[in-house]
């Protein structure tokens, strides 16, 4: 499997190599060249699988050049069996046809778990066979980090530096980030927003000569397309579980840096029935913008009770930009140099394709809350602020009843109590068991200014031999 720029400059990468990179050199990101397919039968039997044995069947054609067979299934067994439940992803219903799928039941409460756990092995495997050392980088709106570092924690040949808008994240997600010991982790509360760190990180990845020659800096982001391959998986698992192939199932999915979308968007082009893939935002609604007015543009950033999805420049929408305008590297280049600039506006032809598989809503703070008390009042569910949005834009899409929507439960509710407190809410929301001390932990955390050179200063002088 090759994987390619999408603004086409680059040389193509294995997957190992994709693995040990973020950006590629031209400022795109990688996708694979050509993607598996899985057929009609195949779908049928994945119902048989439990987790892990599905993620194997998934992942395995995208590093099958690199990483034998039992190894992946080691690493993959190993990386599932961290999970608090053990169905892995349960889904449970909410009202007829309406499905959460929990993705929250790993070591750090949220989706990025299924994804960066499996990140952290991979990389151990490929760095202990290479002899090597690298940096790992990333921007966090709160829950890549702490999954980040969880997931990597244990790699030796690792220096981690996560970058945090200060006092932009819960209590919890700072706490589960910087309450991690260990020499070789760095949490850098940056005082700027989530747009900040993320550009900081992009451009530590388009100028590199601050780390020494031999350290090879790595993104924990969904810049990383090993981030987006996992991801893929739980979509599959949900649809089949509901009767897929027999049956089509939309997915409604909270969106910030458009990666899980992303993946959601990928299975369907593997062979699953999906209806509809719904774009749910916060009130920082640039993506919604994009499929309702074909403009995609900056905005002001806005603080809200879902900060996770606090984002403005979403990454991987230029992957499926890549896909909509016909893989044309040239063309997502010149696209991406005017998003830079101000504004897009997308051709009707990339428009249609869009709409025919995605639609999009917005969803402000009240709307949220109104979400988290109507779902808890009804089921005696609660709903963490960013799968309460998930949870409004799947009952406002329009999707034919007859279609199961499942809604990702991107994070646990207990993440977020300020918002469980601002839906009028008094239940107390407890932490699990392994979490239950983590306000009594110390802190360690470098509150540095909004600035690159400050930021690049820093990991230079806190690189380890
Ligand atoms: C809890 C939660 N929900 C949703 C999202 C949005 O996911 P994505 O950035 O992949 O669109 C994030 C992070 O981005 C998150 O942490
Ligand atoms: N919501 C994320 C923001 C970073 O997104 P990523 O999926 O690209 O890592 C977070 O919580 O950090």
């Amino acid at each position: 499997m090759k994987y390619i720029s999408t603004r086409g400059q680059a040389p193509a990468l294995n997957f190992e190599d994709v693995l040990l990179t973020g950006l590629a050199p031209d400022g795109g990101l990688y996708v694979p060249e050509t993607l598996p397919t899985f057929s009609a039968e195949e779908i049928a039997a994945m119902a048989e699988l439990d987790y892990p044995q599905l993620a194997q069947k998934i992942v395995a054609p995208f590093v099958a050049d690199c990483i034998p067979a039992d190894d992946l299934r080691a690493i993959i067994e190993d990386t599932y069996a961290e999970f608090r439940h053990t169905a892995v992803a349960p889904m449970v219903q909410l009202a007829h046809n309406q499905w959460v799928l929990e993705l929250f039941h790993g070591p750090t409460l949220a989706f990025k778990d299924f994804a960066l756990q499996l990140l952290g092995r991979l990389l151990d495997y490929v760095l202990e066979r290479r002899h090597r050392k690298v940096v790992i980088m990333g921007a966090t709106s709160g829950d890549t980090g702490s999954a980040a570092i969880e997931g990597c924690k244990r790699c030796s040949n690792i220096d981690i530096f996560i970058l945090h808008p200060h006092q932009r994240v819960s209590e919890v997600q700072r706490r589960q980030m910087t309450t991690v010991v260990g020499d070789n982790i760095h949490n850098l509360a940056v005082q700027g927003n989530f747009d900040d760190c993320q550009a900081m990180v992009k451009a530590c990845f388009a100028d590199r000569s601050f780390l020494p020659e031999d350290r090879g800096l790595v993104a924990v982001n969904s810049i990383n397309w090993a981030r987006i391959m996992a991801q893929i998986v739980y979509y599959f698992y949900a649809a089949v579980a509901l009767g897929a192939p027999a049956r089509k199932v939309a997915f409604s999915v909270p969106t910030g840096n458009f990666g899980d979308i992303f993946a959601g968007y990928l299975a369907q082009r593997m062979g699953l029935p999906v209806e509809r893939l719904i774009i749910a935002t916060n009130r920082n609604d640039v993506l919604h913008r994009a499929l309702t007015t074909a403009t995609y543009s900056r905005q002001t950033l806005h603080h809200t009770l879902s900060p996770s999805m606090d984002i403005s420049v979403s990454s991987n929408f230029e992957r499926l930009l890549f896909d909509l305008y016909d893989r044309d590297g040239a063309a997502i280049a010149d696209l991406m140099a005017r998003f830079d600039a101000g504004a897009i506006h997308f051709s009707d032809t990339a428009m249609a394709r869009a709409h025919s598989l995605f639609s999009s809503a917005c969803v402000d703070d009240t709307q949220t809350c109104a979400q988290i008390a109507a779902t808890w009042d009804e089921c005696e569910y609660l709903l963490d602020p960013h799968s309460a949005i998930g949870v409004r834009a799947a009952l406002e899409s329009g999707v034919d009843a007859a279609v199961p929507v499942v809604t990702l439960a991107t994070a646990h509710p207990a993440k977020f109590p300020d918002a469980v407190r601002s839906a009028g809410l008094t239940e107390e929301v407890g932490l699990p068991l392994h979490l239950r001390d983590l306000f009594e932990r110390p802190e360690r955390c470098e509150v540095l200014p909004n600035d690159l050179a400050a930021v690049r200063a820093f990991m230079a002088d806190n690189l380890r031999d």
